[in-house]
């Protein structure tokens, strides 16, 4: 279970981007956040990432305080809880295998990063990540040449086989022609439903919150306006985004 409570964060010197946020997710769940353009919605998911710092607010994941836990807590979390940026940072020139196992920088010992070594036991959990994904036939391809569905689902590949047990992805369809994007919805919920990953994902556009998401939270200027089941929005919902 993750829990948010009054969360607020200002960019130095500037804005307040997020003000007193508090929410839920129970592990398992798909909570899509939705919000105007510049509404907080990357500031949030960063924030649960770690990435960034947050002036205030408490952050309890499976019952433990992660702001008490000092660094190997906050190592820990950056590596159970995946951030995937809307253009996946793959390795352009390693092929997709490669990507997966070797993993992202803040996954990876250096030493393994370096010598490229992996363990047999590590090839064939990459092979049936990568399969799952649907991705067997690209398993040898180089990243820089896949598209960009296929590149998101290299990089949920990747933070899994890295033990990730949260995906926070920033806008994962965004740029996507429909039935790519449904692909990977689909993944995203498959994984919540049968494996019990949590899904936190920036879903603006269109309405694909409301047809995959079991939780939708709504963001207007920093602050968290909607709690509620996924579900069609109804006027005056859309109204407060
Ligand atoms: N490093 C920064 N310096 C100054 N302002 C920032 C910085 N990062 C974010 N902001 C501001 O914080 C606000 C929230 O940004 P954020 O990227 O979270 O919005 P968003 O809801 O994800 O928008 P979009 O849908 O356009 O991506 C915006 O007004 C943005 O300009």
């Amino acid at each position: 279970m993750i829990r948010v409570t009054q969360l607020s964060k200002q960019i130095p010197g500037g804005p307040v981007v997020l003000s007193d946020v508090s929410f839920e997710v129970q592990r398992g769940e798909f909570v899509a956040i939705k919000g105007a353009s510049g509404s907080g919605k990357s500031m949030l998911l960063r924030c649960l990432a770690l990435r960034e710092k947050w002036d205030s607010g408490t952050y309890i994941v499976d019952d433990a305080n992660v702001f008490d836990k000092g660094l190997a807590g906050r190592l820990q979390i950056r590596r159970e809880m995946a951030y995937l940026e809307e253009k996946p940072m793959l390795q352009p020139n390693r092929t997709v295998l490669k990507n997966v196992l070797i993993g992202a920088s803040y996954q990876t010992p250096m030493w393994r990063r370096l010598t490229g070594m992996i363990r047999n036991d590590d090839h064939m959990g990459a092979m049936d990540m990568i399969e799952k994904r649907g991705l067997l036939d690209k398993a040898h391809l180089m990243a820089g040449k896949l598209s960009g569905g296929e590149k998101q689902r290299v990089a949920i590949a990747r933070a899994l086989v890295h033990g990730a047990k949260t995906l926070l992805v920033d806008e994962p369809v965004s740029g996507l022609d429909p039935q790519t994007a449904e692909q990977v919805l689909a993944d995203l919920k498959g994984l919540c439903q049968s494996q019990g990953v949590t899904v936190i994902a920036v879903m603006h556009q269109g309405d694909w919150a409301e047809r995959y998401a079991d939780r939708i939270l709504g963001l207007s200027s920093g602050k968290l306006v909607l709690d509620i089941k996924g579900r069609r929005l109804t006027e005056r919902e859309k109204m407060l985004l």
